[in-house]
């Protein structure tokens, strides 16, 4: 290489995501250099691209090719799921009908989740078990269930052998967080479409948030969009294909007591006329395991751990339900006014609290 191109190929890498090979780190429990660079990473820069997964490229495009056949459905099919007849928090969602840091955000969506039964709701059965319940399934797309189950199934496993490198990462037994990811599951995948809008129009794809869960896997298309905060600003993080891009979720700072932060993330909408494809997997703990343990860090990295972040906003439970049902009430008012209407009515109540100073910070997320 030329002493031009090498330097040129060295400035592109200073802005560049790092890749990780999930190969490299291997099944086995053993610290290896690949597993420092993993713990660094994670801390430092808190977004890379996943590659060595073993998900095939045509397991991917099979599954990017239902999600465009769904949206591209009439619109009463697509409510046939509508996510507001049920209090499970799956199904279909409209442009504008998901609020992030207060503002609608411009992107249609099918939330899925573990297949499993739903809890009977009664008096003494705490609100957040209803996160638990069968998925909706579109009529006029009858193969996309067992499209979803499969991914659901492909990416658990991937996200698992993830979960026990991080750990590897942070000088824990390989099993330490077993319990917490057991069965019953609760992990949610979401098929998002991101519409385009004309210039001078609202670009709110999504708003700035950090995921609820242990680690986010997500795919996009070619057409970019997704940008991680840091202290510098918006960082793109441009499509490669075929690689996850990964994020850590609220549940990894609080087990490991901010070591590791959740990273606040947006998606800006494409231009007029380009739709923009997603779908994210949301490696999430298990209801069942109820609270999450808190990681004994080695001296070396627990000396480094700056606490869970604070936010008015978005205050983080340690108890696994409670956590994740502010998540999706705060996202679904129209799910928590019909179901959830104690939460709903604190929500509001917390939203009507702010002053204005304070309600600017929180949709900027500043
Ligand atoms: O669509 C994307 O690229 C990101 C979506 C996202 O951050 C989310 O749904 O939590
Ligand atoms: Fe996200």
């Amino acid at each position: 290489m030329s002493t031009i191109a090498s330097a040129l190929a060295a400035s592109a890498a200073v802005n560049a995501l790092p890749v990780i090979n999930l190969e490299e780190l291997g099944d086995s429990e053993q610290h290896t250099p690949a597993h420092s660079r993993l713990a660094h990473i994670a801390r430092e820069t808190g977004f890379f691209y996943l590659e060595g997964h073993g998900i095939s490229p045509e397991h991917i495009a099979h599954l990017e090719a239902a999600a465009r056949q769904f949206f591209a459905l009439p619109a009463a099919a697509k409510q046939q799921i509508a996510i507001a007849q049920t209090r499970h928090f799956r199904g279909y969602t409209g442009v504008g009908g998901e609020i992030t840091r207060l503002q609608p955000d411009l992107r249609e969506q099918i939330d899925f989740g573990e297949e499993l039964p739903a809890v009977p709701p009664s008096p003494e059965t705490p609100q957040w078990w209803g996160l638990q319940g069968p998925n909706q399934w579109p009529q006029a797309q009858p193969t996309l269930q067992s499209e979803i189950l499969l991914w659901l199934d492909t990416t658990r496993a991937v996200a698992q052998r993830l979960l026990k490198a991080f750990l590897v990462a942070l000088e824990q037994p390989a099993t330490a967080l077993n319990q917490l990811v057991a069965s019953p599951h609760n992990h949610r995948l979401k098929i998002i479409h991101y519409p385009g809008q004309g210039s001078g129009q609202p670009d709110q794809g999504v708003g700035p948030h950090k995921d609820g869960g242990l680690l986010t896997l997500l795919l996009q298309d070619q057409v970019g969009g997704l940008q991680v905060q840091t202290p510098q600003g918006w960082l793109d993080v441009p499509p490669r294909k075929n690689a996850f891009v990964i994020n850590i979720g609220e549940m990894l700072e609080l087990a490991t007591n901010g070591y590791l932060r959740a990273n606040v993330h947006r998606v800006r909408s494409p231009g007029a006329g380009v739709s923009r494809y997603s779908i994210a997997y949301f490696f999430s703990p298990s209801l069942h395991a109820h609270e999450v343990p808190l990681l004994s860090l080695p001296a070396h990295l627990a000396s480094q751990a700056r606490g869970p972040e604070s936010d008015p906003l978005n205050p983080l439970f340690s108890h696994i339900g409670t956590n994740a049902l502010k998540g999706r009430v705060r996202s679904h008012l129209d799910v928590a006014q019909r179901f959830y209407p104690q939460q709903y009515a604190e929500h509001l109540a917390a939203l009507a609290s702010l002053d204005p100073v304070q309600k600017e910070a929180a949709q900027a997320y500043a």
